[in-house]
């Protein structure tokens, strides 16, 4: 053990001495034995020390769950490790720069004066518009991971649809929510063209079997009542967020809990640059999602949206309820259940919207203010993957 190696984990073990409890009871005694050692030498004793210390801050609980490879150390330059990470790179004695600074958790100042400049941030109703750019990774991270939250996800793949999941699932586990608690649901009428994928830490998948319908609006609609149930019956006490994701998608970049909030909706694609009298909203005044000329603030997807279960849970219910008047009616809106869902979004502000970097068109289209593709639709063929026209 090197003089260097013994002061690299002082630092981390003050470094996290303040998320540690009983830190001062439990762990400081060996902690001031390290750094007296540090100084000095190394002797059997100290390496006891090294390795109880070392178990203690692998395994105590800080701030209600206990640490893991997830958690984070800064260095000054704001990159991140997880501790496991560290113990195991100390182990083999390699050299990591840790900052032992103990005023605090370091990441780059923010400033009240600079911000993208080319994108708006804000709606005029104050709820945040998620860019590249307008958070820090790291810190949000840290913030939502002391939190123990757990995000349902729900999928649908019927018919052809179960081509997407392979894409679909094996990117999700490399960008979405990676190291933070993520049930997903996926509903299918082939449970057995599920594709075995490895879920990561904390990562579940649950099968549920629906039936087949014969039109792909059907299965598209049906979708709301779906998840209206699931959170009523199931989700209450399982989960804190829910997001519902088109499944003939992929992801490409980081979808984290930037994305949180009570209500969210993401930015539709095609429509994020056009005038509202473009947006494709529902104008038949007979139907339900009816918005009248003049009206709009930006324009939804159907195929991402998400928030806190009670609020996911009242959308999905009132969409629901207004698909059913309108099918009484026989009148079904132009875009499905995205044209309730942009009726409902217009009345019922969302507290966070995604920018088009949550749902891009395709990868391969650029835009501008595009810095990131994180979540895109993959190229599809409709008349070939869908039951009917
Ligand atoms: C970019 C965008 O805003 N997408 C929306 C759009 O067209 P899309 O072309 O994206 O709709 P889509 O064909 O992807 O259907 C929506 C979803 O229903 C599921 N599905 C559909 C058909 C099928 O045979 N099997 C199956 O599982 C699947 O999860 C799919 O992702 O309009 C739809 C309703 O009009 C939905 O609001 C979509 O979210
Ligand atoms: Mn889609």
């Amino acid at each position: 053990m090197s003089v260097n190696e013994v002061r690299q984990f002082v630092g981390l073990a003050s470094y996290y001495r303040r998320f540690v409890k009983d830190f001062a009871t439990v762990a400081k005694p060996l902690h001031n034995l390290l750094r007296k050692h540090a100084r000095f030498h190394w002797t059997p004793e100290s390496q006891q020390a090294f390795d109880k210390l070392k178990e203690l801050l692998t395994t105590a609980p800080i701030l209600g769950y206990p640490m893991d490879s997830g958690d984070l150390i800064l260095d000054t330059d704001a990159s991140n490790f997880g501790i496991g990470a560290v113990l195991s790179q100390l182990q083999q004695g390699e050299l990591i720069y840790l900052n032992t600074n103990q005023n605090g958790f370091l990441y780059n100042q923010p400033s009240a004066l600079v911000s993208r400049t080319d994108v708006a941030s804000m709606t005029p109703w104050l709820a945040p518009i998620i860019w590249e750019g307008t958070f820090d990774a790291t810190l949000i991270d840290f913030i939502y991971k002391q939190q123990n939250l757990t995000i349902a996800t729900t999928v649908f793949a019927l018919g052809k649809y179960t081509r997407f999941l392979k894409d679909f699932l094996e990117s999700a586990e490399q960008h979405y929510f990676v190291g933070f608690r993520v049930d997903y649901y996926l509903f299918t009428d082939q449970p057995e063209a599920v594709p075995e994928v490895t879920m990561g830490e904390n990562h579940t998948l649950t099968i549920r079997k629906v039936p087949s319908l014969n039109r792909w609006q059907d299965i598209s609609m049906g979708r709301m009542e779906i998840l209206e149930k699931l959170i009523e019956n199931e989700l209450t006490k399982e989960a804190d967020y829910i997001f519902c994701l088109d499944v003939d998608t992929k992801f490409y970049g980081r979808w984290g809990v930037e994305s949180l909030g009570r209500l969210v909706g993401v930015i539709h694609p095609w429509y994020f640059d056009a005038p509202r009298n473009q947006f494709t909203y529902e104008r038949r005044p007979e139907s339900q999602a009816y918005v009248p000329a003049g009206e709009g603030d930006y324009y939804y997807t159907g195929a991402a949206f998400g928030g806190s279960l009670e609020d996911v849970h009242h959308l999905t219910k009132t969409c629901r309820k207004q698909m059913s008047i309108d099918a009484a009616n026989s009148i079904e809106a132009i875009w499905h259940e995205e044209s309730h869902l942009n009726k409902y979004f217009l009345y019922r502000k969302p507290s966070k919207l995604l920018s088009p970097e949550y749902l891009w068109r395709d990868i391969n289209a650029g835009a501008g203010q595009i810095k990131t593709v994180r979540f895109s639709h993959v190229a599809k063929n409709n008349a070939e993957v869908r039951p009917n026209l």
